[in-house]
């Protein structure tokens, strides 16, 4: 075992599996390929080989690594790693006690523990560990006796006792290039915490072209490392000023550029929307200028999301999960915005289930929200909720909510009510616009989602960085949120105004016709922004 501990790079690091190689592709090969792609630390694990063959594998695979001066760790077997000088192990929750590994090995020796929960991840920095595997983030076919899936919200939750202790972390269980970047943005935590690196099995060696798979890895690994605000950390604002870049008056003409780029572009907003508002839906959309479609069979969301626009997921009548679910990833995978409307979440115990599956499952962009309902998402019983509605008179300090759960879901919220929130961790807004005829309508706050939407499909065609390893929607989506809020706002201000509107069902018709009569003019005259 080398003598000093070697500074270990866990961005991209690969477990074995020589069951997972395609047909005919040879397990050193496959390996030489993945460091030539870009791995850069190796786990042997190996489950079912006797200790002679574990012991040639690992041999075997060491000589492949120093070529390419990358480390080898070994699963489980401390006598293995002994034998063959291993840079370190990984052990699991079950396996040799952290101590006695410790003492059985060389100082110089890295050791990484799995950890499922944030006890063991606590345990394992009092420990002395170099680094955790945490997860399982998804679920996968490759280890049997899989523990909880924890999802990528709850990555974010085991990040947080390592608090400044210095021990590394790597994400682990299902993920794939087509996750990777979700699977990083998304854990974490609050205090901006983020993972080191992606441990990954099958992605890699179940490819026949290993090489191609690391490097699609290693690539958003790379990108989001480099990224300078990967987080909705505090230390945020210490770098920029961000309420230098979002006065009022910049947020007002941004959001005509916006309102301009929907009309010229006509962007497809595809919307899994509930049967109640379906039809006003659709009309808003094309009231404001972009172009809707209704389409809720998982079958389709690839093809629809392969179209440059944006996707609302509203939960009103939540009657095609598994669509949701296909629309989110896709959307993700196209960088496409993508808006949650949590609608009556707080109604029903699978509500609550469905949202968490969705929020699991891809990033979202923008939450938008009652009090009852961002309540519910939080977890606080500050506020109530009755059916699709909200109890009593919101929360005490709605600002800081919106920042702390704009930070936690990492996306924009949007707390809409008599007065309208939002923040996207960094800046909070308060929109003061609206009219109390939108409380006589059904669906008024649908109506804000579909806006909301519309406008981060605006936001993202005219957005000026465009970097798919690093983004998981283009654009400036607070700005975007913004716009959607105001657009139905400042429209219902003008529809209440006319004369030919004598109650809430000439108000519907007119609000339609005021979105498709605004302009970025109006908008700015009437908008009521104020930046906290
Ligand atoms: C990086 C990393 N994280 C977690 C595991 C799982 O290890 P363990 O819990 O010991 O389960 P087995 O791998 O032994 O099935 C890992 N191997 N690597
Ligand atoms: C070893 C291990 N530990 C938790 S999940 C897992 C397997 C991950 O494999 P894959 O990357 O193929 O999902």
């Amino acid at each position: 075992m080398a003598s000093a501990k070697p500074a270990v790079d866990y961005s991209i690091y690969l477990v074995t599996g020589r069951d997972l190689l395609p047909p005919g592709k040879d397990y050193l090969e496959s390996l030489e390929e993945s460091l030539q792609g870009g791995v850069t630390v190796v786990q042997i694990r190996e489950k079912t080989a006797d200790t002679g063959e574990f012991l040639e594998i690992a041999r075997a695979s060491q000589v492949v690594c120093r070529k390419y001066n990358v480390p080898i760790l070994i699963n489980d077997r401390i006598d293995i790693a002994l034998a063959i000088g291993a840079d370190g192990v990984h052990i699991g929750q079950s396996d040799m006690p952290f101590s006695v590994a410790r003492r059985l090995l060389p100082a110089s020796a890295i050791i990484g523990v799995t950890c499922n929960t944030p006890e063991h991840v606590a345990q394992a920095v009092r420990d002395g560990a170099d680094y955790v595997g945490i997860g399982p983030a998804w679920t996968t076919q490759t280890k049997k006796n899989l523990s909880p899936v924890v999802g990528v919200r709850g990555l974010k939750e085991l990040l947080a006792p390592l608090g400044t202790s210095g021990v590394k972390s790597v994400a682990i269980g299902g993920v794939k290039s087509t996750n990777a970047l979700h699977c990083l943005h998304g854990a974490v935590s609050t205090i901006g915490h983020t993972l080191d690196g992606l441990a990954v099995v099958s992605d890699i060696v179940a490819s026949p072209q290993p090489r191609d798979a690391a490097k699609r890895l290693a690539v958003i690994v790379q990108a989001f490392k480099s990224t300078r605000f990967n987080s909705f950390s505090l230390s945020h604002s210490t770098c920029v000023n961000f309420r230098e870049l979002y006065t009022p008056e910049i947020i007002k003409a941004s959001v005509g550029k916006l309102l301009n780029a929907i009309r010229t572009h006509a962007p497809l907003i595809h919307q899994i929307t509930n049967t109640v508002v379906t039809t006003q839906s659709a009309n808003a959309t094309l009231a404001l200028g972009a172009s809707p479609i209704m389409a809720n069979a998982p079958e389709e969301m690839a093809d629809i999301s392969k179209i440059e626009g944006a996707l609302l997921i509203n939960m009103g009548t939540v009657q095609a999960l598994d669509g949701m679910l296909e629309a989110g990833k896709h959307a993700n995978l196209n960088r496409n915005p993508v808006v949650i409307d949590p609608v009556g979440v707080g109604a029903s115990q699978y509500r609550k289930e469905c949202a968490d599956a969705l929020l699991n499952t891809f990033q979202a962009t923008v939450i938008k929200g009652n009090a009852g309902e961002l309540a519910t998402l939080a977890k606080s019983d500050e506020v109530l909720s009755k059916g699709v509605d909200s109890v009593g008179s919101g929360f005490a300090d709605p600002a800081t909510f919106v920042l702390n759960l704009a930070r936690r879901e990492r996306c924009v919220v949007v707390l809409t009510g008599a007065t309208d929130w939002i923040s996207d961790g960094r800046v909070v807004v308060r929109l003061s616009n609206g009219h109390p005829l939108l409380a006589q309508i059904t669906g008024s706050g649908c109506l804000v989602g579909t806006c909301v939407a519309s406008f981060c499909a605006g936001a993202s065609l005219v957005a000026e960085s465009r970097e798919p390893a690093r983004e998981l929607a283009h654009g400036d989506m607070l700005t975007a949120a913004i716009g959607g809020v105001l657009a139905l706002t400042v429209a219902s201000e003008f529809a209440a105004a006319r004369e030919d509107v004598k109650g809430s069902g000439t108000f519907l018709g007119a609000l339609i016709d005021e979105l498709g009569a605004l302009t970025p003019e109006k908008i700015a005259q009437a908008a009521k922004v104020e930046v906290l």
